[in-house]
């Protein structure tokens, strides 16, 4: 549904370059919700302003739904056409920020949109109201944004991104500035519009608690790179993947040099076996939980663990086989990496912007 091709954008500002996008190859399907995470400077802003041509890549493609948006832009045209102007009504986009008109009310924010495509008046009351209806606000339509809250004004500006009808909605940081709770029914409605209507929906967070609760693929951006992207559920289950080191981060350091530390992944059907006990009866070893982290994960529980068994790894070949053939996913960390995150990866509080 949204596919870039070796996607480049370069600011040039007094005899400065700074390169966000160094060649992104994303890769979205349809009726998906993918989530693109990275600290402050990735290039997240860039590239979702990049995918409606809000901002002009220096170079490379964005395609949507089929129709290659950058071709519809010209190189060097500085106003939109009207084919790029079009094509962006069908993609629908929210903010941080909501980005409402405080002089209008709730129907005429998303009227807004409804009349520059052109609708009549009567058209315009009828789609607004029933979009209202949608995010749940139509007994807010009178109310000004003033009037609102956080979650409520977030609501809105859904509605007015859905007014053009889109398949594609982006959200950049679109419940960074709102509770947890109301962050949570914000996803819960993005999710419900996703299965509805069938809308492909790409968010850029910082927040890999959106990734957990929403997201069915992500991707990890780095210097306006990405350095790791694939379905959620997937990457669990991939040993070494950083993605899944970040949604379930497991500490815990063992007891002394001549134990073995196991980090162990439970997803799908494994999650609700025995799994633990069942080693430490079947294999008489008396099994140490060192930290774990359970939760939910496009409605289907994952669970991390780091767990110790007595005596080196050449002595737990039979129950590291053991816990393999129960269809887990089974990593030996190094012994560094029950202190300090992999090399290269920022710590948690880094890429959650806590302490900035
Ligand atoms: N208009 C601009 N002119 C020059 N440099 C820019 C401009 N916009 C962004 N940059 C630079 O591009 C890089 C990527 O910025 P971008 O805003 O895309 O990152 P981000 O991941 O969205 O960060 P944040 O989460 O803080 O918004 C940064 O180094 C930034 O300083």
């Amino acid at each position: 549904m949204i596919t870039t091709s070796d996607l480049t954008k370069v600011y040039r500002s007094r005899g400065r370059e700074v390169t966000a996008l160094d060649g992104v190859d994303l890769h979205v399907r349809p009726g998906e919700v993918y989530g693109v995470i990275g600290r402050s400077g990735a290039g997240k802003s860039t590239l979702i302003r990049c995918l409606n041509l809000l901002e002009r890549p220096t170079s490379g493609t964005v395609t949507v739904d089929g129709q290659d948006l950058t071709a519809l832009a010209g190189r060097r045209a500085h106003r939109a056409g009207r084919p790029l102007r079009e094509a962006r009504t069908r993609i629908g986009m929210i903010f941080q920020h909501f980005n409402l008109l405080s002089s209008r009310t709730v129907r005429g924010n998303v009227e807004l949109p409804l009349e520059i495509l052109g609708l009549t008046r009567r058209e315009r009351a009828r789609k607004a109201m029933e979009l209202l209806d949608l995010v749940g606000l139509a007994d807010k339509a009178r109310a000004y944004p003033a009037q609102l809250s956080g979650g409520q004004k977030q609501r809105v500006g859904i509605a007015r991104a859905l007014a053009g009808d889109p398949k594609v909605l982006l959200s950049d940081e679109a419940t960074s500035a709102l509770d947890p709770e109301t962050t949570r029914s914000v996803l819960k409605l993005l999710r419900d519009l996703n299965q509805e209507l069938g809308l492909t929906v790409l968010l850029i967070t910082h927040e890999m608690d959106v990734v957990k609760a929403v997201c069915d693929s992500a991707a990890l951006m780095e210097s306006g790179r990405i350095v790791e992207s694939g379905v959620v559920s997937e990457l669990l289950a991939t040993p070494g993947s950083r993605l899944a080191h970040e949604l379930f981060p497991v500490g815990g350091a063992p007891a002394s040099a001549d134990r073995t530390v196991v980090d162990i992944t439970f997803h799908g059907d494994t999650a609700d076996r025995p799994v633990i006990s069942q080693l430490s009866r079947g294999h008489g070893v008396d099994v140490s939980i060192l930290g774990a982290a359970m939760d939910t994960v496009g409605g289907r529980q994952v669970g991390r663990m780091r767990i110790e068994l007595p005596g080196p790894v050449e002595d737990n070949a039979a129950p590291l086989a053991f816990l393999r053939e129960q269809g887990l996913t089974v990593e030996l960390p190094e012994p560094t990496a029950t202190t300090t995150p992999p090399a290269g990866l920022p710590a948690a509080a880094e890429l959650t912007g806590e302490g900035a």
